[in-house]
């Protein structure tokens, strides 16, 4: 090998000495010991410094690599012995637990219970994940696909309740998201939006979203369609959740089901293949995605559902360019496998949460609205850091729950921590209440590797699985699979065993089906009445196959377990009027409160193993909600805002709304939180006939004055005639008003007049113009109309009503010219039809006098109602 460079420069060019020996001539070269002819040249390289000419040369301090790495041995691993035989004592006896154990033997035994309960979670979920029954296995019963294809029957009459029961706050998040559609039907594009409804147990979530899911697939639907692309009774909203008993309360399905995710989330993204089509044609309408439960949706999954949605729209926008209403309460329990839960940030993972979502948050409790005492500590118990004392007042009112195991009710719910303790309660009422109990075996199946068929073994293997006790009257048990979820025979649903049906195999009785009363009276209805002996209204149930974890070996076994007691991640969404809540070994923040807030009242709540100290909140999320964007829904209902800052002694409030229909919407009249707020309520197309007035249609604290339409035309009998029209006004109790029945020269004119006098004197008229009434009649009797009020010399006059003369078009708009010949001015700016269109106007002789007004929102009538709130003190 060549000399260095930087010695060759030093040298002349006729020098020969220009080669020095490798490492390998030096190999070459060695001595011829012992110890180096054995040698191979990787030893020689490390461990012979090869010393050049100069180097030798006056230097003494050579010393062999060998010996420098056995001094340093010496020096660093002077123990190793005695540590690696530690080590594999430790091992072997884990002395070190054990003596934490003698120190603190309660807290030993609640790590290792979290950990064994924290390993069951992730079995629970994968299993959940797995139970999400197939499209296509389900053969003889309601399946997942014409789950989606039929959306949830409500109940008609039941859900124009829940409309009418809305609280304040649920009712804007439930009219933002209904403008939000009317725009989207009328081809105003509104922009996509993402909603998450926060709110503590029970203030109403599920009952919010099922309104709104039924609002929305009702204005959807009008959507305008591509009829090859699409099928018109495919959704437009889609309601789901992520577990089956979320999805069954609200009549949804499960996320897992309806998006065809698979059992893995780990990337890459899996996409549909060959089921994209079928999944494209069934959601490709929809405009709008719910999700329940959302506080355990983890961010791999809320990331799969996006790139889900991308594919089946086909489009890169978020969620496919679907909106998105995520409910849910993060105070509750979290997302399994210990992922962080959406709204707290994690730069390790995709983020979908921060830039788009903006929070609601409904406080008003409607669970325990009857023991709001209770349910007042539930919020704040729902938030209570971990260092925080409960304060003297909560604490006395959670102290009157505390009581003995022994004195609490036997029949009712127990609530544990852990799969353990459940055990344990499972076992001790089952000896209590049954002396003869009998074991159903599971069926397993194993392959028999020389025929390759499943082969059935004369006895069962032992699994994880419970043997069920063949036993009638009152065993309490629990569904452990998702069997139909449009059935709400789901993972979680509590029933009573009453009948087993066995046949005879070989000689021996082989139990084939269950009969289960179910908790829930609407569950299973598919799945009655299947036994031999007449009807008796139980469900039935048949076995159910898993594969087992020895390899090739199945097992048939009845989906259920004993639930006399169950674990409080079983008990997330559930409402009980009665519960004995344990609160030893709880393991998580947010188990405490999710447990004590199941019953509607704190006279059914038990408390066992009382400790203050496992009442806490996970501060994380306390943090991330602190930061979280808020949507402003006060324009939803403006007059309630209004109403807030003006002074109701010197205001006069007048709205105007066409109910298309008094006596049928009289209730959601009754129970409008804004309707409420009018002094002077005028009302047209009342559909009153006759003189007679029925007691429904009394509103509280109001005169009610009215005048049908067939007393309105005298010389057009054929408007007379006709159903419907009519006008109203109720007038509040203490406002002095006094009916202007006979207006001189007026006729043919649906219209009702009234002088009030205090404590804002105004002309105030409701009129009604027929869409098919003559505009030029109508004309000549409006200004006769006119006519008359400038007589009475009372200003400001204030014309109401539907006069079907759409404002928001270019057409010509002769009532609006009368008016303004009149010097009358128009106060309604925006839409107040389900069209877009502006036909609900208020006309003022003096607009000085106007200090707000407005359009309302409605959910029952085509019209939406308007408002002015009118000065005394106005120049
Ligand atoms: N506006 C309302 N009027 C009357 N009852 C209501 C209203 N909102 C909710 N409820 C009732 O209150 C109870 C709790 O409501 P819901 O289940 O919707 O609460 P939630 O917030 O979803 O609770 P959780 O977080 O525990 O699942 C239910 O019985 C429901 O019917």
């Amino acid at each position: 090998m060549s000399r260095p460079l930087s010695s060759l420069e030093n040298t002349t060019p006729k020098c020969s000495d220009v080669w020095m020996t490798s490492l390998t001539d030096k190999y070459k070269a060695r001595p011829e010991t012992p110890e180096f002819e054995e040698m191979c040249l990787a030893d020689f390289a490390a461990t012979c410094r090869i010393v050049y000419g100069k180097q030798t040369k006056g230097c003494d301090h050579l010393e062999s690599v060998q010996h420098i790495v056995k001094r340093n041995q010496d020096k660093y691993e002077k123990n190793s012995d005695e540590i690696e035989n530690a080590v594999e004592e430790f091992e072997q006896n884990r002395g070190v637990i054990d003596e934490w154990c003698n120190l603190a033997p309660e807290s030993e035994v609640v790590r290792l219970e979290c950990i064994e309960e924290l390993e069951a979670r992730e079995t629970d979920c994968e299993n959940e994940q797995d139970n999400v029954p197939e499209y296509s296995n389900q053969a003889n019963a309601v399946t997942e696909v014409r789950a989606i294809r039929e959306p949830p029957a409500f109940d008609p009459i039941l859900l124009r309740q829940m409309y009418q029961n809305l609280n304040k706050k649920q009712a804007c998040v439930f009219y933002a998201v209904r403008e939000w559609c009317i725009k989207r039907i009328c081809g105003l594009n509104p922009d996509q939006f993402f909603f998450y409804i926060n709110g503590g147990a029970g203030t109403g979530k599920s009952h919010l979203i099922k309104c709104i899911y039924s609002e929305a697939s009702k204005i959807l639907c009008k959507l305008p369609r591509r009829a090859e692309e699409a099928d018109i009774s495919n959704p437009t909203v889609l309601l789901t959740a992520f577990t089956g008993t979320a999805a069954f309360n609200i009549s949804g399905t499960t996320l897992h089901s309806l998006l065809k995710l698979p059992r893995s989330l780990k990337p890459p993204f899996q996409g549909l293949g060959n089921n994209l089509d079928e999944v494209r044609s069934e959601l490709l309408n929809a405009e709008i995605i719910i999700i329940d439960e959302v506080s355990m949706v983890s961010k791999p999954l809320f990331a799969y559902v996006d790139a889900r949605l991308k594919q089946i729209k086909g489009s890169q926008r978020p969620f496919g360019g679907m909106s998105v209403i995520a409910v849910g309460d993060f105070f509750q329990l979290p997302p399994v496998r210990q992922s962080k839960p959406l709204c707290v940030y994690d730069p390790c993972e995709i983020d979908l949460w921060r830039g788009h979502f903006q929070m609601i948050t409904l406080t008003e409790i409607m669970r325990q609205k009857d023991d709001v005492a209770f349910a007042e500590m539930l919020n704040r118990i729902r938030v209570k850091e971990k260092s925080e004392e409960l304060s003297e007042p909560d604490r006395a009112l959670l102290s009157q729950a505390v009581t003995e195991p022994e004195l609490c009710p036997t029949d009712v719910l127990h609530i544990f921590a852990t799969n353990k303790q459940v055990d344990s309660h499972n076992s001790a009422m089952l000896a209590l209440l049954h002396s003869h109990i009998t074991e159903i075996d599971a069926d397993d199946y194993k392959k028999d590797p020389q025929t390759g068929r499943m082969a059935r073994q004369d006895k069962p293997f032992k699994g994880n699985r419970n043997e069920l006790p063949d036993t009638l009257n009152g065993v309490r048990v629990m569904l452990t699979r998702n069997i139909d979820v449009s059935q709400g025979l789901v993972n979680g649903s509590f029933s009573t065993l009453v009948r087993v049906i066995s046949s005879e195999q070989n000689g021996v009785a082989h139990v084939t089906m269950l009969g289960l009363k179910m908790d829930d009276e609407t569950a299973g209805r598919n799945y009655r009445n299947r036994a031999p002996g007449g009807p008796d209204n139980l469900v039935y149930i048949d076995r159910a196959e898993e594969n087992m974890k020895q390899k090739g070996v199945v097992r048939r076994q009845f989906p259920i377990k004993l639930a006399f007691a169950c674990t409080i991640h079983k008990v997330q969404g559930m409402t009980r009027t009665s519960a004995v809540v344990s609160l030893k070994h709880i393991f998580e923040p947010s188990m405490a409160y999710v447990a004590v807030s199941r019953v509607t009242s704190l006279s059914g709540l038990h408390i066992v193993d009382m400790d203050e100290s496992k009442i806490y909140a996970n501060s994380q999320i306390t943090a991330a909600l602190r930061t979280m964007r808020q949507v402003n829904l006060d324009d939803m209902m403006p007059l309630l805002k209004i109403t807030q800052t003006v002074n109701g002694h010197d205001t006069l409030t007048i709205v105007h709304h066409n109910t298309e229909g008094l006596p049928c919407h009289v209730n959601d009249i009754k129970s409008h939180h804004e309707l409420c707020l009018a002094d002077v309520l005028c009302l047209t197309e009342t559909h009153l006939q006759g003189s007679f007035v029925a007691d429904s249609l009394h509103l509280e604290g109001y005169t009610m004055f009215k005048r049908n339409r067939h007393l309105s035309y005298t010389n057009v009998p054929q408007m007379a005639n006709k159903c419907g029209g009519g006008v109203a006004v109720y007038v509040k109790e203490h406002i002095q008003v006094r009916e202007k029945q006979y207006v001189h020269d007026v006729t043919d004119l649906e219209f009702l007049a009234l002088k009030v006098e205090a404590p804002v004197s105004a002309l105030i008229v409701a009129v009604y113009r027929p869409p098919d009434y003559s505009v030029t009649s109508f004309l000549s009797n409006l200004g006769s109309l006119l006519d008359s009020l400038e007589i009475m010399d009372c200003h400001p006059i204030i014309v109401c009503g539907d006069f079907n003369e759409n404002h928001l078009s270019n057409a010509s708009k002769p009532i609006l010219e009368l008016f303004q010949s009149r010097g009358y001015v128009q106060l309604i700016t925006a839409a107040t039809t389900d069209k877009n269109t502006l036909l609900d106007l208020i006309f003022i002789s003096k607009p000085q006098h106007c200090l707000h007004s407005g359009v309302m929102r409605t959910y029952y009538s085509y019209h939406n109602p308007v408002y002015c709130v009118m000065s005394s003190n106005s120049p």
